[in-house]
């Protein structure tokens, strides 16, 4: 099966192991829906950030294939898979004296000829805009290593946005944020997929967020996908125990669903709606 009008990018049959042994990723089937955001969940180490570096082309699965469009990604140039697909990886670092201007510049990148010694006046107008959405511009002569840990994030999804691609892989892009940079970054993601029609899938690990965010939600465990469907009919107390083997309870405020992540609060002790 190729992908559709509605599926951007499809996994079949993939397996992966690191070392020969052990396999990571097994069996995986998944689909990304266009202009739709995927959020990937899972326990740590369930093989999350592998499968987006396989989706990424940054690694190769031992068995299975993965489409984009019609194309096997594995038969196209990293060049032209750049233009297509961008992602910003868990943990960046920069060169102390990079600015931001020049980091969201990389971004043009896979556009650059090899004659070319410096970007044209499109590569310019699509850096700016890409800085203009993240709210950088104020700060684009300000050095990456000196910024806060809100700014900085901002700054790796305007490098990626830069790529102009309309498929964007974020892996955990609000770790060590604080609630509100959390809620900052994802707003932009939500911008990013409702105003530019970014087909956007994410790793996070919080679960009111993933149902906030998410309009498709993916659990992974053992490197195999157990759930998918939109967040708010299929997170529940079972499929919560089935990806983290702890029992939280699911309760509802307002019509809508959200999980309280402490296990000492028993349904029984919980108001009546
Ligand atoms: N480069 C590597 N070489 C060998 N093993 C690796 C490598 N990277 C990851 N692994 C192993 O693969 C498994 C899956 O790791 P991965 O980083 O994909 O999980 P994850 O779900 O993203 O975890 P987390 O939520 O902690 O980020 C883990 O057992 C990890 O130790």
């Amino acid at each position: 099966m190729v992908c559709s009008e509605e599926i951007v990018m499809r996994a079949e049959n993939l397996t992966f192991s690191y070392d020969g042994l052990k396999n990571i990723i097994e069996d995986l089937e998944l689909n990304i829906r266009r202009e739709k955001i995927t959020v990937l969940m899972g326990a740590n180490g369930c093989g999350k950030s592998t499968l987006f570096q396989l989706m990424t082309k940054n690694l190769i699965p031992d068995q299975g294939r993965i489409l984009l469009g019609e194309m096997d990604i594995e038969d196209m140039r990293r060049k032209e898979f750049a233009k297509q697909t961008a992602i910003v990886h868990q943990n960046n670092t920069v060169p102390a004296d990079l600015t931001v201007n020049r980091l969201v510049g990389y971004g043009r990148t896979p556009y650059f000829h090899s004659f070319q010694a410096a970007g044209t006046r499109e590569d310019e107008d699509i850096i700016n805009w890409a800085m203009e959405v993240t709210d950088l511009r104020s700060i684009k002569n300000q050095r990456v290593s000196q910024l806060s840990g809100g700014q900085r994030q901002r700054v790796f999804i305007a490098m990626a946005l830069a790529q102009k691609t309309k498929i964007l892989f974020l892996d955990e892009p609000t770790t060590y944020l604080d609630i509100r940079y959390q809620i900052e970054i994802m707003k932009l993601v939500q911008r990013l997929n409702k105003e530019y029609g970014i087909t956007v899938i994410m790793v996070l690990h919080d679960i009111n967020q993933a149902m906030e965010y998410g309009d498709i939600f993916v659990g992974m465990k053992h490197g195999t996908i157990v759930a998918e469907g939109p967040p708010e009919e299929v997170i529940d107390c079972e499929i919560l125990h089935e990806l983290y083997g702890i029992r939280l309870p699911v309760v509802e405020v307002g019509g809508r669903k959200f999980v309280l992540p402490v296990e000492s609060v028993t349904s029984m002790e919980l108001p009546e709606e």
